[in-house]
């Protein structure tokens, strides 16, 4: 059955309603609303807290949401969009979607088993959604790069201070087949996270999400004693290791790092953006953490369109506060490249394991692909023309 209630990634709600014919009903929930009460039950509170939080008050948290609606597709008729094209095309490789996953530090720690990674990993195999595997994983990254399948996959870097080890985590990366690197540059220092204050707790402090670090030869050369011997140290290291405070000048050693892809996550300013540009970068990631980082800024979507100009056709990625396929469809149009999800797939994880992940992923794509069939465009072409989507 396709016809009326399918198409492509649309199939996901034929399948839905085929089995409340055999009378079973979805396990996961289908609003994001009940998606993050499930998984709030089913993590660790300091979990909760540490993934749902963000900087301040939570004002621009909430405004990465809100700005989603102030915009909306006009619809078209009489288009007979019967087929959609999703598929993107991002450094040479063609991906079914133009959806990806956000690099998300402690997903690890939102799987039941405490392999999260590997769970997003295997939940990118399975649908073709790219994941970005943070620097921060319970699974050393070559663990989770064997999982993607022929999904392809990218690292994000958190440039360390030490530049040796930098340089050892990208050759990890390029050698676990890795197919870019994404630098972020938004985090050298943590924002202040009331949520993460009140509970004084921060997942990496207690030695999560190191794995990375702790494989590391160049790492561990750093360390008196064995990460398994003294994990105190360890961590004090790590600490002392973490966060690089780039500037511009750093540009020209980032790109001579790689020939892989490169890819700067946290543009928000045009003028960046030309720098970025201008220093041979691959793509440029519009974001602004979820809100983790910073408060009181302007919702990551209100600075896409400046930044898709100032990227003068280099590839965009965007992220922050994409919660619907509606929202998905909605960046498309306002010239995103390829959208991520974050606290979305975390949640399905938390909910549901790698099959909560895939149904997070997969009711996203239905969501968008039914979107552009009901109002007529099925090209993110089409998407992108002139008078297409409407600032309310
Ligand atoms: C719990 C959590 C951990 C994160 N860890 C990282 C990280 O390690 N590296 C990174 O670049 N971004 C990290 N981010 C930010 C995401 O990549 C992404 O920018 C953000 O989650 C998008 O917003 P959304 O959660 O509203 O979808 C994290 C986000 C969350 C929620
Ligand atoms: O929590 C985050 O969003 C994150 O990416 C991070 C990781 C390490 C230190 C501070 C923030």
């Amino acid at each position: 059955m396709s016809g009326a209630f399918g198409g492509r990634y649309g199939d996901y709600q034929n399948e839905i309603y085929l089995a409340g014919l055999g009378g079973v009903l979805p396990a996961l929930p289908m609003s994001y609303a009940e998606l993050e009460a499930r998984a709030s039950a089913a993590l660790p509170p300091s979990v909760v807290s540490y993934v749902a939080g963000g900087a301040g008050d939570e004002f621009t948290q909430r405004a990465n949401v809100t700005a989603f609606e102030r915009w909306g597709l006009v619809p078209r008729m009489m288009v007979g969009a019967t087929t959609r094209d999703l598929g993107v095309d991002l450094f040479g490789l063609r991906l079914p979607s133009p959806l990806f996953m956000a690099p998300v530090g402690v997903i690890g720690l939102c799987a039941q088993d405490g392999h999260g990674d590997l769970a997003t990993a295997r939940a990118a195999r399975r649908t073709g959604v790219p994941m970005v595997a943070s620097t921060l994983t319970v699974d050393p990254m070559e663990d989770v790069a064997a999982e993607f399948g022929d999904t392809p996959g990218f690292f994000q870097l958190y440039t360390p201070t030490d530049r040796d080890l930098a340089e050892s985590l990208v050759r990890r990366a390029e050698a676990a087949g890795f197919r870019g690197i994404v630098v972020t540059l938004d985090t050298w220092v943590t924002g202040w996270r009331p949520r993460d204050l009140a509970a004084s707790n921060f997942p990496q402090l207690r030695g999560h999400c190191l794995a990375n670090y702790t494989s590391d030869p160049v790492f561990r050369a750093r360390l008196a004693k064995a990460p398994e011997e003294d994990p105190g140290a360890a961590i004090l290291e790590w600490v002392g290791v973490f966060g690089n405070p780039l500037t511009w000048a750093d540009l020209p050693w980032l790109r001579s790092l790689t020939d892989l892809p490169l890819i700067l996550k946290g543009l928000c300013h045009p003028e960046d953006v030309r720098r970025a540009r201008d220093g041979g970068v691959d793509a440029v990631y519009c974001s602004n953490h979820g809100g983790r980082q910073a408060n009181g800024g302007l919702p990551a979507l209100d600075a896409l369109p400046g930044v898709v100009e100032a990227a003068d056709g280099l590839p965009v990625l965007f992220d922050s506060g994409v919660r619907t396929g509606a929202d998905v469809v909605k960046a498309l149009a306002l010239g995103a490249t390829a959208v991520g999800v974050g606290r979305p797939y975390a949640y399905g994880l938390a909910a549901g394991g790698e099959d909560g992940i895939v149904h997070v992923l997969r009711a996203l794509l239905a969501e968008a692909d039914l979107l552009m069939a009901v109002d007529g465009y099925p090209t993110l072409a089409d998407l992108r023309a002139e008078g297409a989507l409407r600032r309310l």
